[in-house]
């Protein structure tokens, strides 16, 4: 398997104003109940929590406004909103961008990376505050470069503003925050915390557009998070098969970019001709197939017949495209066609952006694929 190390670029850092150091007082919290173990008075946790915006950072004009509200909050203000943590953790921030997850693009995907790469040696867990939208996709992003060791990296949103009644962004936070403190997090690698649910970045889906509780992962949520209790189902574990990329940052270029990779979404009557309008633009397609990798024999053979990889991901949320339902003939030498397995679109499309970026040959895709049981 190739391991060359991804060349990016580098992009330029300005957050010198926004990084603040939080001192923990003498006096330690009352309620801190979470799991911190061998924390004292000069020895708790050191967290870094890395600002990106989202919900959680959102203001709406009236405490019922549950839509159409704008980004507008910085760490430092979420921070005001949720209990006393300096029992808990020492706490440093730093806010990278304010966006809602839409305009999370590689340049602030590559930022993220930076900023979590960045705290490794320093800090005992990080905090990233994202927008729900694009969050799972920034977190498998993370857990595909990076290898974080023990250090937990969870990520958190929400899914009302600030502003609005029963605001869940400072419960989330604040769960966040005594995750990434716990000793029980170590070596888990991406996490996300959301409506008292601990789960693996790397499966994690948004599923419902509106709801509290709108993150679901069919393979099992890690954990929950009850009154100040942390519980893990599971001891420490990372994903299956998950392919480890190393970015490598070239300090001669100037703006961080991807091999492009576009999402077709199949549908009754779809046709080649969607394929002929991408494959000359794009380095690689991912198409949300019918089923389990279904398409029509049309579709497949236009396909087969470009020089390009195509991932074969699916429309429906659960279950996976095994390579059983691949056209063509699977022996062939420059095969261009990849099974996704439990790989949804938008996750099958970074993994390929990952790969392409590697240099990666057919094969060798089709083996990093074999990790989610697809290929
Ligand atoms: N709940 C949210 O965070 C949604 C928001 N549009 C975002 O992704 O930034």
């Amino acid at each position: 398997m190739p391991n060359e190390s991804v060349e990016v670029t580098t992009i330029c850092r300005d957050v010198s104003n926004s990084q603040f150091i939080l001192q923990c007082p003498i006096e330690g919290h009352p309620d801190s109940a979470a799991d911190v173990e061998g924390s004292t008075q000069r020895n708790l946790p050191r967290i870094k929590i890395l600002g990106t915006g989202g919900t959680i950072a959102s203001k709406g004009s009236d405490s019922s406004q549950t839509a159409g509200y704008h980004v507008d909050l910085t760490i430092q203000d979420m921070l005001e909103s949720i209990p006393d943590i300096s029992g808990i953790c020492e706490i440093e921030y730093e806010q990278l961008c304010n966006v809602d997850s839409k305009d999370i693009d590689e340049s602030l995907l590559y930022k993220i990376y930076k900023g979590i790469s960045d705290s490794l040696q320093s800090f005992d867990g990080i905090v990233i505050t994202h927008g729900t939208d694009t969050l799972a996709e920034t977190a498998f992003f993370i857990e595909s470069t990076i290898d974080s060791g023990d250090v937990p990296i969870v990520f958190v949103g929400s899914m009302r503003p600030s502003t609005s009644i029963s605001a869940d962004g400072p419960m989330n936070l604040y769960q966040a925050i005594c995750i990434a403190s716990s000793t029980k997090s170590r070596g888990r690698g991406a996490l996300v915390s959301l409506n008292d649910q601990i789960s693996a970045g790397y499966y994690i889906t948004k599923t419902n557009a509106n709801s509290l509780d709108s993150f679901n992962v069919r393979q099992g949520y890690l954990g929950n998070f009850v009154n100040n209790e942390i519980h893990y189902y599971y001891p420490p574990v990372k994903p299956q098969g998950c392919h480890r990329f190393k970015l490598k940052v070239s300090p001669t270029e100037t703006k961080f970019s991807f091999p492009k990779v576009c999402i077709l979404y199949a549908h009754q009557a779809v046709s080649s001709e969607l394929l002929d309008l991408v494959s000359t633009r794009y380095e690689g397609i991912v198409i949300a197939t019918l089923g389990a990798g279904s398409l029509p024999d049309e579709v497949n053979a236009k396909c087969l017949s470009l020089n390009i990889p195509i991932v074969y991901s699916k429309r429906s949320r659960d279950g996976m495209v095994p390579i059983a339902n691949l056209p063509g003939c699977q022996e062939e030498v420059n095969y261009n066609l990849i099974a996704s397995g439990y790989l949804n679109p938008e996750k099958s499309r970074i993994l390929l952006q990952l790969c392409l970026a590697g240099s990666y040959s057919f094969n060798e895709i089709r083996h990093v694929f074999s990790g989610v049981y697809g290929g």
